[in-house]
């Protein structure tokens, strides 16, 4: 495997391949090496060459703040003190009452969302790998374009995520 790891371009943002010993770089992986040996290299934290992951997705959420998130103020309610498990029981009637439909979901997170994007129906805009908690990324990443997720935990509370691009 002689001795290739990835760097990340610092023009570029985006990881490149380098040889330590004959000081060639290069954009694609080094011919010959099998996916599991690119992904074993050093430097190489999966999800920055996971190559199958979209640049980019889209998503709205409805956010339910409690009293353990990292910010427990929303323009909803300046101090939230429900407990975890009430944001789930609430987010659990908001997915039956949403049904898996997108038009509900949008009405819904308005409506309910702790998040400011609740003014335009959850919508977060495109975001790339690293953007966002890990845990809603990877939930994010997860979804086929249209389907809206289980319960996702992160520091700012507890999310339905409906992906849409
Ligand atoms: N578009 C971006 N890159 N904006 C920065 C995202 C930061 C990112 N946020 C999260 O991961 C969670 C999941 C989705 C929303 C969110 C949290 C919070 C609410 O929680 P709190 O921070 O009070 O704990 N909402 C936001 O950030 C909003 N500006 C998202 C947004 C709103 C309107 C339009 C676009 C994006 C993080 N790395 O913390």
């Amino acid at each position: 495997m002689s001795s290739w790891e990835v760097r990340i371009s610092s023009s570029r943002g985006v990881p490149y391949f380098y040889n330590t010993e004959t000081h060639e770089s290069m954009w694609e992986a080094p011919p010959g090496l099998t996916q599991d040996q690119i992904a074993s290299l050093p430097g190489a934290k999966q999800h920055l060459l996971n190559s199958d992951r979209p640049a980019q997705v889209r998503a709205s959420h409805l956010l339910v703040k409690h009293r353990g998130s990292r910010r427990p103020s929303s323009w909803k309610e300046a101090n939230i003190t429900r407990s975890k498990e009430e944001a789930i029981e609430m987010l659990n009637e908001y997915a039956s009452e949403i049904n898996g439909d997108p038009e509900k979901f949008a009405e819904l997170a308005s409506k309910y969302s702790d998040c400011s994007s609740h003014s335009n129906g959850g919508d977060l805009g495109f975001f790339k790998p690293g953007q966002m908690q890990k845990p809603f990324e990877d939930a994010t990443y997860a979804l086929k374009v249209g389907e809206i997720s289980d319960v996702i935990s992160t520091d700012s509370g507890v999310h339905l995520i409906l992906r849409t691009a």
